[in-house]
């Protein structure tokens, strides 16, 4: 089955709008004229969205994501932004569930669903976020925790929605702290993700899933993750920072 592969850059609380633009201008002057035989996504932070979609906004290879997005459509929730207004700004993906916002912000699997539900309810494709802790996995708690992450979050969405998520499997203890996970570890885990999405969804949707991992994603580990069976794509943070850094993962990872 085929899945294209799809890359995000996942900038965390990383680059204003000036910084934005020196990378969107800089990247754009690498990849124009160019095809890719993947998906390219960039998640700046919601304040620098306005300027990236200025300069990224019509490049068809290109796409922007949002970091988050409430739940909710409108109202008194400070300091909160919609998935409506997400839109105004050429912004297709939302990262959701990141273990960040698990872990600093107390997100739960019932809040990350309502918002991966009200995504999907406005048409955005969520990349939904699950991931075991050094803890978890070293007491034998990988299987458990996933199935939990997975089943939760990915709760009431219909066939079409769910094929259009990405899940990004980012296992905690090797976000931003330049261990990765082993291509074998990382093979593992997708393909039981992927029997979770089986079990939930059916094989058929399983089989068409994209599932990314993430977790100091490099130029170089890209190929040999990208090169295991059950895995998509990335979700880079550290890395993505830099255009030529991205721009390497992308063609290492998803070579023409
Ligand atoms: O969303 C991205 C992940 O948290 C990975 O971050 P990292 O590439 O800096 O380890």
């Amino acid at each position: 089955m085929f899945r294209k592969p799809i890359f995000a850059a996942n900038w965390k609380m990383n680059k204003g709008p000036s910084e934005t633009e020196d990378f969107a201008r800089s990247f754009l002057s690498k990849v124009q004229n160019r095809t890719f035989p993947c998906d390219i996504v960039i998640a700046p932070p919601f304040v620098s969205l306005s300027k990236a979609a200025e300069i990224l906004g019509n490049v068809s290879s290109i796409a922007l994501a949002a970091q988050n997005c409430s739940q909710f459509d409108s109202g008194a929730y400070t300091g909160e932004i919609s998935a409506m207004m997400l839109k105004e700004f050429f912004v297709h993906y939302v990262i959701l569930g990141h273990s960040e916002r698990r872990a600093i912000y107390g997100e739960t699997d019932e809040v990350i669903n309502a918002k991966v539900r009200k995504a999907r309810e406005l048409n955005m494709k969520p990349i939904f976020c699950i991931g075991e802790t050094l803890e978890e996995r070293e007491a034998g708690k990988l299987e458990k925790v996933l199935r939990t992450q997975v089943s939760a979050g990915l709760q009431g969405l219909s066939e079409r929605d769910l094929l259009d998520t990405v899940i990004a499997y980012e296992p905690v203890w090797a976000i931003g702290t330049g261990v990765t996970a082993s291509a074998a570890q990382a093979q593992e885990a997708h393909a039981f993700v992927r029997s979770l999405v089986a079990e939930q969804f059916g094989a058929d949707s399983a089989a068409k899933i994209r599932i990314q991992y993430g977790g100091s994603v490099k130029p170089s580990n890209a190929a040999e993750l990208m090169a295991c069976p059950d895995i998509d794509g990335a979700l880079i943070g550290g890395a993505s920072l830099e255009p030529q850094s991205f721009l390497d993962i992308i063609e290492k990872g998803a070579p023409a």
